[in-house]
This record gives structure tokens, sequence and C-alpha cells, in this order.
């Protein structure tokens, strides 16, 4: 059966063009010129998708988009602008519309487009499709894990957001709870821009001191100053070309951020000790798990840095809002783990699976990446039972098995030699005890290092090893 496309423009020669052009693909098309026409027009047939312009004689593509989308969620909604507006593209998906197209219209792009909407019609895009629609997975990274999708609404909208950000030069802000994947945004916003062959860097501002802010942020020269035994290449000098990625920036002292601002103002910089200027060629993204508006009210951060990070915005929703790709990221993470193990785990039993999904998951994917392998590690047989799960998700009473007489951490080690049982244990404790902090702190990690008593570097290695699955 034909698909049906309601064309909305008040330029009758553009709108003749295009059903021209769609009917010759094979649509079967109709044309209004007003916005009173299109409620006409939809109330007598239904229609798969409606190509709109923007600006239209009694109102616009946003004014339409909302009324499809209350009256009509079946329909597709394509808009097209007179000019790029990137917020405006943003603000019309977030409402619902499927995608944007900006003038002049070139054919092959309108059919791919409408192409895809169609396909994507009542269907959420699985993780598959991030690669399908031009956007690479992140697997390519050296050291870096495949960047993964869910089907959720949050998901899907974080993804088109990535995906119309990715190949403009904007600098970006990236907000979210500590562990929703900031980090692999940044990256895959990198290999989906024109600078993906160039390099990605990634600095953790959480742990600058201000003695070292600007040696790490610009480098120095041999001899600058007591210490500089070797001439140093600071990571802005080691981004020039691609993308510099500054993590955590809400905890940078204002000491720091001036001297920041300076150079993400001037696009130059000096090496401490040298006269010389290096031109900066690069895309900035930062991220914080902060707020940073309140922190500016505060005076803790400058609004002027702020405004000159925040060309664009992208919440990384937190794991607990992305309803059931809790299961998806789970049986990415149980994949990987098997390769590792080298073990053949078929999956999650029901009862685990309700619980994965029930939990509130603080520590978003990266404590779900934690758990999947923590559990995956203890479970000898083809699925992972609840027994296996941590403390947090309160399966006490699944993890005494019939004889065992107190709750054992490990029910797995019980025939295993008791040293090895021990340091599994003492890993065990540090593990909670590091993990109870940070959700104490909000996954802050330099405040959950302060109450630990150890350095950030330290916690820092520490949840790295966690991830790595060896905290067991
Ligand atoms: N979409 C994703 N696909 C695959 N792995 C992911 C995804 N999101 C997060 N992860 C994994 O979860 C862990 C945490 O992700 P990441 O470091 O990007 O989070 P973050 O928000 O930057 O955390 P923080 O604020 O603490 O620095 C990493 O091991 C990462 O590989």
């Amino acid at each position: 059966m034909k698909k049906k496309i309601l064309i909305v423009d008040d330029e009758i020669s553009i709108g003749l063009l295009l059903s021209k052009f769609l009917a010759k693909k094979g649509f079967e098309v109709s044309n209004v010129t007003s916005g009173k026409k299109v409620l006409q027009a939809l109330e007598k047939e239904r229609f798969d998708l409606v190509l709109c312009d923007y600006r239209l004689g009694d109102t616009d593509g946003k004014e339409i988009l909302i009324y499809i989308k209350e009256n009509h969620p079946n329909t597709g909604v394509i808009i097209i602008t007179g000019y790029s507006d990137i917020k405006l593209a943003v603000e019309l998906i977030k409402l619902g519309a499927y995608d944007y197209i900006v003038k002049p219209l070139y054919p092959d792009e309108i059919l791919n487009t409408i192409n895809k909407a169609l396909e994507a019609q009542g269907v959420l895009k699985s993780p598959k499709d991030f690669e399908d629609t031009g956007c690479h997975s992140i697997s390519n990274v050296q050291n870096s894990p495949a960047y993964i999708n869910g089907e959720s609404a949050a998901s899907v909208l974080l993804l088109k957001q990535i995906q119309l950000i990715a190949p403009t030069g904007y600098t970006v802000i990236l907000t979210g709870k500590s562990g929703t994947g900031k980090e692999c945004v940044a990256k895959t916003i990198h290999l989906n821009s024109s600078r993906s062959e160039q390099p990605f860097i990634a600095m953790d501002c959480g742990s600058l001191t201000k003695d070292l802010a600007a040696s790490e942020f610009f480098g120095h020269e041999k001899g600058a100053f007591t210490g500089a035994t070797f001439t140093k290449i600071g990571h802005f000098e080691q981004a020039n070309g691609g993308t510099l990625f500054l993590d955590e920036i809400g905890n940078l002292s204002y000491e720091i951020q001036a001297t920041l601002l300076r150079a993400v103002q001037e696009r130059k910089i000096k090496r401490i000790g040298s006269t010389k200027e290096i031109d900066l060629d690069m895309r900035l993204i930062v991220a914080t798990n902060e707020n940073l508006q309140e922190a500016i009210q505060k005076g803790t951060f400058r609004e002027d840095l702020y405004h000159r990070f925040n060309e664009f915005s992208i919440h990384v929703p937190a794991l607990k809002d992305r309803d059931n790709d809790i299961l998806i990221f789970a049986e990415h993470f149980l994949a990987t783990v098997n390769q590792e193990l080298n073990k053949k785990i078929k999956g999650f039993s029901d009862e685990v699976k309700k619980c994965l999904l029930a939990y509130s998951w603080p520590g978003n994917v990266r404590e779900l990446k934690n758990v999947i392998r923590r559990i995956a590690l203890l479970t000898d047989g083809d699925w992972i039972e609840p027994h296996v799960l941590p403390l947090e998700f309160g399966m006490i009473d699944y993890r005494n098995k019939p004889n065992d007489k107190k709750v054992t951490l490990l029910p797995t080690a019980s025939n295993q030699d008791k040293s090895i049982n021990l340091r599994h244990a003492a890993k065990e404790a540090e593990y909670n005890t590091i993990l109870e902090v940070l959700k104490a702190v909000n996954f802050n990690k330099t405040k959950a290092a302060k109450i630990l008593n150890i350095d950030r570097k330290t916690l820092y290695n520490k949840i790295k090893f966690i991830d790595a699955g060896e905290g067991i």
C-alpha cells in the first residue's frame, strides 16, 4: 500500500515541486498551504507523514506539530525550516518531530529522511540503528567500550541530540549524574564529527589542584619550574585538531576557571615557561554532574565561562529514567563479560530481571556494568540467579542457600581456599563502603575521596578497578 504524505507549505511552487518528486518515488501525496487546511485534511483522512514548512501564514510548524502529536500520534512529522537553527530543531524533536530539514531542499536528503521516518514509525529505535543511521559506534576507539543506546523515549531523544549536534562544531555541555555515560556520549559526538580522525582527549578536572592545573591544561617547557625535568605537552595541545573533553568542570576552582576562560576565549595557549603562542583548533565538550546554574548563583562558577561552554547542552538521563533499557544494557555487559571471562552464561532469570528493573541505580550505567561483572563472575551455571545479586538489592534471603547458616557475601566461595575467601570478603567490604559513600554524596568523587580519607586518584583507581571487574 502506498504511504500517504501531506505536504504543508504556503509557497505553492515549492509544495507542487515536492509533491511531484514524491509522487514519482511512489508516495500518495496531498498538498495544503495553511494551518487551517492541515486540520481539515487530517480530519478527513489518515496520513503516514506530514512534511511541514515551519513558517506559515496563519500559524507555524510547532503549533501544527503539537496538534498532530496530540490528535494523530501515529502520524510522523518532519519540519522544513528556512534557516539552520539547532535550538529550534531540538525543541521540535523534543516535541515529537521525527526530524527537521533545512532549506534549500535536496531531493536525496528529503527522500532519505522520509524513508527513515516511515521505517521508524510506531517502532522505537534499537541500538543497532545508531550505526545504521550513519553514526559510528565507539567500539573503534582503542580501549573504549561500544556505545549502546536504548529504546526508551529518553534514550531515543538522547540519540537524536547526539546525531544533531555531532556534525556541528558547537561546544557542548553534558549534564547528568555520575555514571550516566557522559564521557561515552562525548566520544560518540567526537566520532560522528569531522574531527573523528583526530585525537579525543579526556581530562578529569575534578582532581586538578591549583598548582597542577595550568601545566595539565597547557603544558610546560623543560626547566620552567622546579621539578619540570621534561617538556610536557598539555591536554589542550594534545587535543589540537580533535576534541577536548573536560570532565567534572563543576569542581574547578574559581582561579582555574579564569585561566581556562582565557584559553577558551582566545583559542591560543602558551606552555608554561614559553613565550610562543600556539593556536588552537579544536572542539570542546565539557561535562558536569553539578548544577552549574546553582553554582553561578552561589558564586562558585563563572557565568562568563558557563556561557562560553553552553553553545548547546545535552542532558544524559539517569538509568532509572530509561525504563527497560536497563535490560538492554545488562545483556550487552553480560555478553562482554562472557567474552572476557570465557563464560557461556545464557542470561538472567526472570527474578533477576525483575530485580534489575526495580532497583534505583544511583550509580547509573557504571553501577549496572559493575553489578553485571560481579554477578557474572559469581555465576557457575547457565543463568544468573537472584542469590548472586549484591546486598543493596535487598536480596539477603536469596543469598542464603538452604543449608547456609549465615548470609555469605560470596555464596560460591564456600568450597574455596579460606585465604582467598578473606581477600574477597575484604574487597567486597571495600567495594560496599565506597559505593555507600559515593551514594551519600551523590556520586561526587571529590567529596567521596575526602570522606574516605583517600586522594581522588586512589578513589578513581579503585572505581576503575571495580569497573574492570576485579573488585570482588
Ligand atoms: N551508552 C553506553 N554504552 C555502553 N557503555 C556505557 C554507556 N554509558 C555508560 N557506559 C559505561 O558506563 C561507565 C560509566 O560511563 P561514563 O564514564 O561515560 O560516565 P560519566 O557520566 O562520564 O561518569 P562520571 O560523571 O563519573 O565521569 C563506563 O564504563 C562506560 O563504558
